[in-house]
């Protein structure tokens, strides 16, 4: 059993005239790392959106570890993301107001499974966020108070902590200049795999392509793009 594994998926968005995504097949394994680029509006944010179980699609099968989150309810969706999903937004989305460890461990607030997976959760924190580089003295700075780069890597330790089996990340190096796209990169790896989890990467920024253990284009996995 693949840790993902997407079926004949069909997925049309709320007052479009055709689909955005027809797929006949996608794995992703346990702790791959995988990168997936493509032009701009051919569906990539809409395909993790559909991976995260935010919205479902009309046709296919989505397993997660062997539950299909196209058949579950709602609530049951939601607990699968809290458990095994970490992801990075694109804004990172991080709680303004909130200090940086309160962001990190938020997802252990969500998860017992998580928090369990942690152990001591801001202990975890602070581990975490000092191996993504970020100084202990910014652990207790409201997080709207940071630059955009110490964000970035607030947001990949919140992505990490309690070891998701599955980490999403949509464009998070777009804001950065290439070496620090390229650290970044180095240190997402190492907790990764530290943690186990697998990785779907997006990006537009194909220099990283090749550090990455499967590239993915959504225009070839995409039928629908075929069909236009
Ligand atoms: N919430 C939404 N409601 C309706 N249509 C949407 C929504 N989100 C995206 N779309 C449409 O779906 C298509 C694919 O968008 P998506 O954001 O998934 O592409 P993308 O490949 O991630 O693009 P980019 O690289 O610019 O982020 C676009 O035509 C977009 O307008």
């Amino acid at each position: 059993m693949s840790l993902l594994e997407l079926e004949n998926l069909r997925f049309t968005w709320p007052g479009a005239d055709r689909p955005v995504l027809i797929m006949n097949r996608l794995n992703i394994e346990a702790g791959q790392k995988v990168f997936l680029h493509g032009p701009s509006g051919t569906g990539k944010s809409t395909l993790l959106a559909l991976i995260g179980g935010l919205v479902r699609p009309e046709q296919g099968r989505i397993e997660l570890m062997g539950q299909d989150l196209v058949r579950l309810s709602g609530p049951k969706r939601d607990r699968m993301r809290a458990d095994h999903l970490g992801v990075i937004f694109q804004q990172f989305n991080l709680l303004p107001w909130l200090d940086v460890l309160s962001n990190v461990t938020l997802p252990c607030r969500f998860s017992k499974a998580r928090a369990g997976r942690a152990g001591a959760v801001e202990q975890a924190a602070r581990d975490l966020l000092q191996a993504m580089d970020l100084a202990p003295a910014l652990c207790e700075r409201k997080a709207g108070q940071l630059s955009v780069g110490q964000q970035q890597r607030v947001a990949a330790a919140r992505a990490l902590i309690g070891r998701p089996e599955l980490i999403l990340a949509d464009e998070p190096t777009s804001a950065l200049d290439a070496d620090r796209r390229s650290r970044f990169i180095d240190l997402l790896f190492e907790q990764a795999s530290a943690a186990g989890s697998a990785l779907l990467f997006v990006s537009h920024d194909l220099a990283l392509a090749e550090r990455f253990d499967r590239q993915l284009s959504l225009p070839e996995l995409n039928r629908a793009e075929v069909m236009a």
